[in-house]
């Protein structure tokens, strides 16, 4: 345990408390059944090695910081490897997804493919020396304020079975992300009945394997939408559930992002005045949506994400697939969209029935919070989301911090994890300026 500034800033590994239950002999063997291993981190806890975690670790390691990045996954930007279809861009010009203190490498596209942002964060990591510890999932974390510090147990997966562990915190940073587990519709009825392929677009990797299939798309947010057209350019023939109004944006207006546009127009005018805007040009560039069985929300697409944090469309194609007939419509407007599956389709709500190949359901992510974090004063355990809305999405109480959460993709990761870290970094620098006050922490600790 650091006793001084020095100590503190040089050593950032985790000290061990006490040995636990059985083991007693060293080593990283299990616990034997008694209590986890404890062990007493300098800095802040991070959970999540994603674009959010790493960025934050980044700006405290910046700060002069140490800290413990725990992910459960074997490798950084899990998600990105595992859970992105392999055609995947980002649908944000990169200026927009870059993290804080490093830029995208020369000659990237301005809009980085999947692999390409991988590279960017192995990068990213390397380049502030982050070396996450692995196969840890944390299972649980909780303030003990007899001792003002988080406990975080983790189950570690060391290749001969799960340990449990405890570390042991000032700080915990969740970084666990807005997408953490798939969401799949609730209350559709003979889902097991269906002997066709059901997936989450989360598993979906590529068209290919559906060629020539009738594919059912359910859902019709960006996922959905990109799904369904990488289901087009491999022949397969793909319908999509449109249950409700919804937003079609370009991804270009005049040669210009249509999200650099708009956070360009917000600086001189009011969000109503941008939709109207977007919407103007939306109607020259993409025609009249409704006509194509996409009927437009009343509330403009920018007041929409910043109240519900739905975001719109953003069109790279499918629209004009839809317009050509390529990608068939379900249009329902009445939820939900599916009735029912039988044994080879659905039922439509309107009574008809399709028999589908497959079915991949683009239903959206939810957050994972819930399941492990002891707390539900900052963080709202409905939807895993913290309370407050941006601006104010970042910060707990009891050094809790959320990086991630602001439904404002990764340049709100930017903005949490340089507000994150300078708050955490003024606490750090207070702790270890004087002998006393180290000594008091170090007390607390103990
Ligand atoms: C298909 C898709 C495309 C997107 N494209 C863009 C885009 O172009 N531009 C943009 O700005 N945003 C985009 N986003 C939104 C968002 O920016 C990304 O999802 C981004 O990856 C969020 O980063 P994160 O670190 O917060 O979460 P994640 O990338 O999800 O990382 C969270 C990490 O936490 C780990 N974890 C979860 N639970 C635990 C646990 N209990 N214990 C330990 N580890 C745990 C996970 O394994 C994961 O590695 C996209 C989202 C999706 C789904
Ligand atoms: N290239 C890129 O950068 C991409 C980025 N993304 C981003 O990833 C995030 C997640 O996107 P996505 O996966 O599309 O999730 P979203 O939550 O944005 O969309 C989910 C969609 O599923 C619909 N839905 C949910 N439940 C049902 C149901 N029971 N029956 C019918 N429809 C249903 C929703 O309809 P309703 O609106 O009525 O609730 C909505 O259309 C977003 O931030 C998105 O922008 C996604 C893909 C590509
Ligand atoms: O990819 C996403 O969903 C994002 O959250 C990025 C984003 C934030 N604000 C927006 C407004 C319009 C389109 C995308 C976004």
């Amino acid at each position: 345990m650091p006793t001084s500034r020095g100590e503190g800033q040089e050593d950032s590994h985790p000290t061990i408390l006490n040995r636990g239950g059985a083991d007693s002999g060293g080593g990283d063997a299990g616990d034997g059944g008694g209590a986890p291993r404890q062990v007493w981190v300098p800095g802040p806890v991070i959970v999540g090695a994603g674009p959010s975690g790493l960025a934050t670790a980044a700006c405290l390691k910046a700060r002069g910081v140490p800290s413990l990045v725990l992910e459960k996954d074997s490798c950084v930007a899990s998600s990105w490897r595992h859970r992105m279809y392999e055609r995947l861009r980002l649908h944000l010009p990169r200026c927009f997804c870059e993290l804080p203190l490093a830029p995208f490498p020369p000659g990237t596209p301005p809009y980085p493919t999947r692999d390409q942002f991988i590279a960017y964060l192995d990068d990213y990591a390397r380049a502030f020396g982050i070396e996450p510890r692995f196969g840890a999932r944390v299972r649980s974390a909780a303030y003990d304020a007899s001792i003002g510090f988080w406990r975080v147990t983790v189950d570690e997966d060391t290749g001969d079975g799960a340990t449990a562990k405890e570390f042991v915190s000032r700080w915990l940073v969740v970084a666990t992300g807005e997408n953490a587990e798939p969401a799949w519709p609730e209350g559709v009825e003979g889902m097991g009945e269906y002997r066709g392929v059901a997936m989450h677009t989360s598993s979906y990797k590529k068209g290919d394997e559906f060629r020539g299939k009738n594919v059912l798309v359910v859902g019709c947010g960006n996922s959905g939408m990109e799904v369904s057209l990488d289901l087009c350019n491999n022949h397969a023939k793909a319908s999509m559930v449109v249950r409700d109004k919804l937003h079609v944006l370009p991804r270009e207006i005049l040669g210009i992002s249509t999200f650099g546009l708009s956070v360009y127009l917000l600086k001189w005018l009011h969000i109503k005045q941008v939709d109207s805007l977007l919407l103007f040009f939306s109607r020259l560039i993409l025609g009249d949506t409704e006509k194509y069985g996409l009927p437009r929300p009343k509330i403009g697409p920018l007041q929409i994400k910043s109240s519900t944090g739905k975001t719109p469309v953003l069109d790279i194609g499918a629209l004009r697939k839809i317009k050509n007939g390529e990608i068939k419509r379900e249009i329902l407007q009445v939820v939900p969209a599916i009735n029912r599956f039988t044994e080879n389709g659905v039922e439509f709500i309107d009574g008809h029935r399709e028999d589908f190949d497959a079915v991949i359901f683009a239903t959206g992510y939810k957050s994972n919070v819930p399941s492990w974090l002891k707390e539900e004063e900052f963080f709202s355990h409905a939807d895993g989301f913290p309370r407050k809305p941006f601006p104010h999405s970042w910060r707990g109480k009891n050094g809790l911090y959320a990086a991630g959460f602001t439904r404002k993709g990764l340049m709100g990761t930017s903005y949490d994890a340089l507000r994150i870290a300078g708050d955490i970094a003024d606490q750090w620098t207070e702790t270890f300026s004087s002998p006393t006050s180290a000594h008091r922490s170090s007390d607390h600790g103990a």
